[in-house]
């Protein structure tokens, strides 16, 4: 049992509580360890295991015939193998997910997140640095600092991790030069005053020999400082939290039975007694702290980092998600914030895109307005982007579907830190951090009208509608949206078709065929037709409107009733063969670049309301199924 709760993965929580509660008198650090691929980080994080003696003879066992096998040290025990679990990453030769691992010694219980060193891994980095106190940065000796050194200590920095040390390993290699040592330290303060990282203790090392590692070494007579076990074990990490008041964040209500009612989480700033009033966020509404409920029975007094059940003197309506706050001094409340995004997504994020927002227990939705500029991690330029790619890290503005309580990352972890999620496939697909809400957010407000959409739709004699068309060009889209357009003039009804040819010449004649600005200009088009139902017509969208998500989007502006999404469903051989305009010819030719079902996609609705087969049916008969469908 000992020995599968010193090396786990990531979401091996019950792992993590029992080593808590083994421990649970002394002092936990939490650190991350970030360096290349060779410069002797999983030597490091191995032996501090194994020099603390928290390995047992069965991994002991396994460790020395795994050194004859696989080992690179001819034979000795090789530490790299202890971090290197995964048969996977042995046989690349790198280490590609964080894995937590769990040693102590007489002074602090620690928990090291051992994060990839490898480029393309940055976000595994991210994941392990967020919940760090203390970044361990390693640098070879012989290489000093590298882009990854910069990279990392980036990351490190935007993740609010305020105490680095700087493990300069490999000394033994460089003959323990304190001139190589001063050299890169020099350098390295240079970045981490750049950085806004306040805490820098450079340590010489040589975790394969172990100078400095656990005691201090004789090698090194010049270098008064601490080893790099000392430091962790004496580094006071505390966040200053003076003035902040209570914050709470429900993690869950606890209702047993009718008597009681409890608000449970833990607490991630100020401290609670019982009496003190309280306002729920973002309901705004006040009561006081009746008591304070823990599994060990009632407390007095609670502080940040306990977990704890609340009960109020009122009954109020609060949810998970939903924060319970010091009255005197609530965090607050907004929809629209600047925030650093750190991309981890397969896919290019898109300004306009939908995305879901998980802040602590709280899931809203949210797209990113605007890139403001990304950040070259290894030099800190700031770039102009119009999209992000894979590890890239930009400053955003984010604007939510509803307003949340929140503090700035710097300030708070828990309500400022949040992650991206992708509305389609559920991946998680940024990592990020709120840096301070926009004005503007409270400076606008819902402007009421008295004569509103049920009222124009009445006086029309019909029900507002969204009729969606999406396909290839020259599918037929505008042909069917044309003919549907006329049969209901000729019945009297009020229609109106917006088209993409035609909206391109004016709304959106800025857009191009980029994936960004098509998202912009469904965006954009879906909130032009949602104004003309509230004008109570019945608009006839014809786009190709490639992607899912933004149809999806565009479904979620309408009521349920209200959107009628319309396949036109031509095959891509069918529509080239049409070529009405000739542009399937161009783009073959290599003339016209992103073209939709050539060189760009075309995503096919899986839930469409209405899939009209040009093929076998005339646009006639087609036309007369949507006006079924609209009137039925
Ligand atoms: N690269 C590329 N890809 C696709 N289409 C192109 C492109 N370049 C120009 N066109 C012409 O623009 C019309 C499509 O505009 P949309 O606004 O409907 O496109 S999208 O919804 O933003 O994808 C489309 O009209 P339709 O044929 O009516 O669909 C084309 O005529
Ligand atoms: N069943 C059909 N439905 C719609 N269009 C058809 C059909 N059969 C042939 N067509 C032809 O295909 C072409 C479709 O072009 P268009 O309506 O401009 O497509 P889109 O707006 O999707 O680009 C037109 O020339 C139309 O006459």
């Amino acid at each position: 049992m000992e020995a599968s709760t010193d090396t786990v993965n990531l979401d091996a929580g019950q792992a993590v509580a029992a080593y808590l509660e083994q421990h649970e008198t002394k002092g936990l650090l939490r650190f991350i360890t970030c360096g290349s691929v060779d410069d002797g980080k999983s030597t490091l994080i191995g032996r501090l295991l194994y020099d603390t003696k928290r390995l047992f003879d069965d991994q002991l066992a396994a460790l020395e015939s795994d050194s004859r096998r696989h080992g690179t040290q001819n034979g000795e025990i090789d530490y790299a193998l202890l971090v290197d679990g995964l048969s996977a990453e042995r046989e690349q030769g790198i280490t590609i997910d964080v894995a937590y691992r769990f040693f102590s010694t007489e002074q602090r219980k620690f928990i090291v997140a051992d994060c990839p060193g490898h480029e393309q891994y940055t976000r595994n980095m991210a994941t392990g640095a967020s919940t760090a106190d203390v970044a361990v940065v390693l640098v070879d000796a012989r290489k000093g600092l590298l882009t990854q050194t910069r990279r990392h200590s980036y990351i490190v920095s935007l993740l609010g991790i305020r105490h680095v040390l700087l493990a300069v390993n490999k000394m033994d290699l460089v003959g323990y030069d304190q001139a190589v040592f001063d050299d890169i330290v020099g350098g390295y303060r240079e970045l981490a005053a750049q950085l806004g990282i306040e805490h820098v203790q450079a340590v010489p090392l040589s975790a394969l020999r172990g100078d400095n590692l656990i005691e201090r070494s004789p090698q090194t007579s010049w270098y008064g400082g601490p080893s790099v076990l000392e430091y962790l074990e004496t580094v006071d990490p505390r966040r200053d939290q003076a003035g902040t008041g209570l914050r709470l964040p429900v993690q869950w209500v606890n209702r047993p039975n009718q008597d009681f009612r409890g608000f449970a989480g833990t607490i991630a700033a100020g401290t609670v007694r019982p009496g003190d009033s309280v306002v729920a966020l973002p309901s705004g509404r006040r009561s006081q702290v009746a008591r304070i409920v823990t599994a060990d029975g009632d407390l007095a007094h609670a502080g940040a980092g306990q977990a704890v059940t609340l009960t109020l003197t009122d009954e109020l309506d609060i949810s998970r998600g939903d924060v319970i706050a010091a009255s005197a001094q609530p965090p607050e409340l907004s929809d629209q914030f600047a925030a650093h995004l750190l991309w981890m997504g397969e896919h290019s994020l898109l300004p306009g895109r939908p995305y879901w927002l998980k802040i602590g227990a709280r899931t809203v939705g949210a797209t990113v307005t605007e890139i403001k500029h990304k950040i070259d991690v290894n030099t800190q330029d700031r770039l102009a982007a119009k999209h992000l790619e894979l590890n890239e890290v930009a400053l955003c503005n984010l604007h939510l579907d509803q307003s949340i309580p929140f503090e700035a990352y710097r300030d708070n972890r828990a309500l400022g830190g949040f992650i991206l999620i992708d509305r389609m496939s559920n991946a998680t697909v940024a990592a990020g951090t709120l840096e301070f809400a926009l004005r503007r957010a409270g400076n606008i407000h819902w402007q009421h009208v008295d004569v509103d959409k049920a009222a124009r739709s009445a006086s029309k004699g019909q029900a507002a509608r969204c009729v969606w068309f999406t396909g290839l060009s020259g599918s037929g889209k505008s042909t069917i949206a044309n003919l549907v357009d006329k049969r209901l003039h000729a019945m009297g009804r009020h229609a109106f078709v917006l088209d993409g040819d035609n909206v391109r010449h004016g709304l959106n004649k800025d857009l191009g065929f980029t994936d960004e600005d098509r998202v912009e200009n469904i965006r954009r088009v879906a909130e032009v037709a949602r104004l003309m139902t509230d004008a109570g017509l019945i608009v006839l969208v014809s786009f190709i409107s490639p992607f899912r998500a933004e149809r999806r989007m565009a479904r979620e502006l309408f009521g349920e009733d209200e959107f009628i999404e319309v396949f036109v469903d031509t095959p891509l051989d069918v529509a080239e063969q049409r070529d009405v305009k000739g542009l399937y010819a161009k783009a073959r030719a290599g003339k016209i670049p992103n073209f939709t079902g050539i060189d760009s996609p075309y995503e096919q609705p899986e839930t469409a309301e209405l899939v009209l087969d040009t093929v076998s049916q005339s646009a006639e008969d087609l036309a007369e199924q949507v006006i079924r469908k609209l009137l039925d």
